[in-house]
């Protein structure tokens, strides 16, 4: 559905030049949520203007549909920009127009006529929930609603595409659920390919399929939601992971617990996360599990289960034990004591 190839971005300033994107490629297929997640200033509001060409790239392709957009003239570029439907962390309303006026503006401009104006508003302002509030103004609304309002607003031109620019990042925990839950409906029902950017996790677990990680205009890892819970590869991801679970104990903290011997945490995925693995295994084999921390990750489409855990018993036992979760599934990290020596 999206392709980006080989794009970058450089913006020129007096003293240099800043590369806020650096050769990027990237694949939304069609009818997923792509997330693209990154620290304050690794490129994401760059990146994500680059694909409805809010800003120009200075190198690479966007294909939207296969159709290079870079390549078309401006006529050309309205009209793909019909599928693409963008949100804003700030909404972007017009101040002095109603609900029902935000919706339609845009339609109007596009020409279509009174009725089918009138048609696409009552239509989308019910789907986001907002039928009661066609006569407000935005000032006379709540963060969430003004959310709703630029969703639908968006959604009115029928896209193919919805790309979200940190759409959660100024409303409150609460709302935040709220607004995702309705991105995931229409994902679901419309059909609608979204990519988003954020810096926030909770974003990735709960609604995206895949994920890019960003960091210095790059993408430094990619993965589905899944993949990137369950293994993360790269320093900034498990840096991410560390702000919804504590993946890891500290040397200080592992010292405190008093703890000598194997610490391993245990990785539960699909299948894996229903099995009594951890009962079996003492059964089985000779160790004793002291449990230092465990938790489970719900994301959109599975669930992952962490726990951290002290086995005692003789080393060799305790390497047949991590087989034996192996090879039912589980992936098998060791975090400190004998292993590492
Ligand atoms: N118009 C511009 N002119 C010069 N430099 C820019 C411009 N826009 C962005 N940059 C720089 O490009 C880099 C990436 O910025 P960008 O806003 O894309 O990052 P971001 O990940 O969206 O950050 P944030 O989450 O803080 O918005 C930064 O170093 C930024 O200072």
């Amino acid at each position: 559905m999206i392709q980006l190839q080989n794009i970058s971005k450089e913006y020129k300033t007096k003293k240099d030049i800043i590369k806020a994107v650096d050769g990027i490629n990237l694949h939304v297929k069609k009818g997923q949520i792509h997330g693209v997640i990154g620290y304050s200033g690794a490129g994401k509001s760059t990146l994500i203007r680059c694909v409805n060409l809010l800003e120009r790239p200075t190198a690479g392709k966007v294909l939207i549909d296969n159709v290079d957009i870079t390549a078309l003239s401006l006529h050309e570029l309205r009209q793909t920009r019909q599928k693409i439907g963008m949100i804003f962390q700030h909404f972007n309303l017009l101040k002095t127009a109603t609900v029902y006026h935000n919706i339609a503006v845009p339609l109007k401009l596009l020409g279509y006529n009174e009725k089918e104006v009138k048609n696409r508003v009552a239509k989308y302002a019910e789907i986001v929930g907002l039928t009661d509030k066609l006569d407000s103004y935005p000032n006379q609304l709540s963060g969430g609603q003004k959310q709703r309002v630029a969703i639908a607003r968006a959604l009115a031109q029928e896209p193919e595409v919805l790309l979200s620019d940190e759409a959660t990042s100024a409303l409150d925990p609460e709302t935040t659920e709220a607004i995702l839950e309705l991105l995931l409906k229409i994902n679901r029902e419309l059909g609608i390919t979204i990519l988003l950017i954020t810096h926030e996790m909770n974003v990735i677990q709960k609604i995206c399929d895949e994920v890019s990680v960003l960091e210095s205009g790059k993408v430094v890892e990619f993965g589905t939601a899944i993949e990137l819970f369950a293994k993360p590869k790269h320093p900034t991801t498990r840096k991410f992971l560390n702000t919804i679970s504590q993946r890891n104990l500290s040397p200080s903290l592992i010292e405190q617990l008093n703890v000598s011997g194997s610490v391993i945490r245990l990785t539960f995925l699909g299948e894996s996360t229903g099995k009594p693995l951890l009962a079996e295994v003492t059964k089985v084999y000779d160790v004793q599990p002291n449990i230092l921390t465990a938790n489970i990750i719900e994301l959109k489409n599975g669930i992952v289960g962490n726990i951290v855990v002290h086995l005692h018993g003789e080393l060799h036992i305790v390497q047949k034990a991590l087989t034996y979760f192996t090879e039912n599934g589980v992936a098998v990290e060791e975090l400190g004591g004998e292993f590492n020596e």
